[in-house]
């Protein structure tokens, strides 16, 4: 298993709102600053589950568009350039006798001398196609992510979903690849309406309502996908080159419980300096419960800044919980 021997000041546990701002705040208390992320992109639930969406209650911003609030929590970091790694799930985490934490991600060891949990619902995972011996093509040419879209290029793909982010593949792909089907189970498309209408206006075909219900391949490639009406008996076979599943997201808290932290309703319980049971260790955002807690982004944005600030004085006794204006730190 890798390794990175730095031990960092500060490791924040999930890159979604909270993750972020708290990670910009820990650069600015000068703390080297880790962020491990279990998806392939930051921004959390924003990003995950509602990109498009309007939100209207972050302060400073009448409206904004929830990946348009991730980008710029993401610009806003850049001053401060910590480590990012991304598609790593933290699965243990635990004190040494030096003091020192020890997080074990599914690929790393990481190691840090304060942890600040922004774990929100629990780490992130694709809804995964139910389709038995689907797995054995993931990395292959199964996709749950798209990193490259001219890796689609001249190819036959299936984007299998019906939401925003199916509907959106489909149109970037449909420039790129030989052809595109979009299969969905319901008539009705979950994205917004004019992206279904240039769904409608463009050249990708359309195969509703259907579900996949077999695929056929060699063990490396799926060559056919066979999709079935979703309350009839007609069956369609699909040459495919690429399969994507655009399905959403699972969350759970899945190891976090196992770490010896306090649980109280599927959250982590934290005083008001958002500690938790375990001394170094804080929580901040969604994961964390006090009396009087909401869950809300604007609460997250307030709670990271406590932790940082308290993690701070645990490192070094002697700094300050108060820290300086931002006003009085940059010109
Ligand atoms: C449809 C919808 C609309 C919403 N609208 C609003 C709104 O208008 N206003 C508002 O204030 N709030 C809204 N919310 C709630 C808001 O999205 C959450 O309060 C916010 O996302 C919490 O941020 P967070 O950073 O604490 O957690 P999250 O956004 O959940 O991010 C947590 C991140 O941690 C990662 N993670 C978890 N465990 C691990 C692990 N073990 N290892 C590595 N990574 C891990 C996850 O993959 C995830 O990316 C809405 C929520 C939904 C679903």
């Amino acid at each position: 298993m890798k390794e990175d021997k730095q031990i960092y000041d500060i490791t924040v546990i999930g890159g979604g709102p909270t993750g972020l701002f708290t990670a910009f705040y820990g650069g600015m208390r000068q703390a080297t600053v880790k962020i491990i992320e279990s998806l392939p992109h930051l921004g959390g639930q924003l990003t995950a589950l509602y990109p498009e969406k309007y939100i209207y209650d972050v302060a400073g911003f009448p409206k904004i568009r929830a990946k348009e609030l991730i980008d710029n929590l993401t610009e806003q970091l850049k001053r401060f350039k910590p480590t990012i790694c991304l598609e790593q799930s933290v699965q243990r985490l635990e004190k040494q006798e030096d003091g020192v934490f020890k997080l074990e991600t599914d690929q790393e060891i990481h190691y840090s001398k304060t942890v600040i949990i922004t774990a929100g619902n629990g780490a992130f995972q694709p809804r995964k196609l139910e389709i038995e011996h689907a797995e054995k093509y993931e990395g292959k040419n199964l996709h749950y992510f798209i990193n490259d879209l001219q890796s689609f290029k001249g190819k036959k793909v299936a984007v299998l979903g019906g939401g925003d982010s199916a509907v959106d593949w489909a149109l970037m792909l449909e420039p790129i690849a030989e052809k595109v089907t979009i299969i969905h189970r319901r008539d009705k498309f979950r994205a917004h309406e004019h992206s279904v209408e240039k769904l409608k206006q463009s050249s990708v075909e359309i195969v509703t309502p259907y579900v996949p219900k077999d695929i056929i391949g060699d063990g490396e490639k799926i060559s056919n996908v066979i999709l079935k009406e979703t309350k009839g008996e007609k069956t369609i076979t699909l040459d495919v080159d690429e399969v994507i599943v655009n399905y959403g997201f699972i969350s759970s808290l899945g190891p976090i419980k196992e770490w010896g932290l306090t649980i109280e309703k599927n959250s982590i319980k934290v005083n008001s300096k958002m500690e938790t049971n375990i001394p170094g260790i804080y929580a901040a955002g969604d994961i964390c419960t006090y009396d009087g807690k909401v869950k809300l982004i604007a609460t997250g944005f307030g709670e990271g800044p406590i932790a940082v600030n308290n993690a701070k004085t645990y490192i070094d006794p002697k700094a300050r919980v108060q820290p300086l204006h931002s006003t009085s730190m940059f010109n």
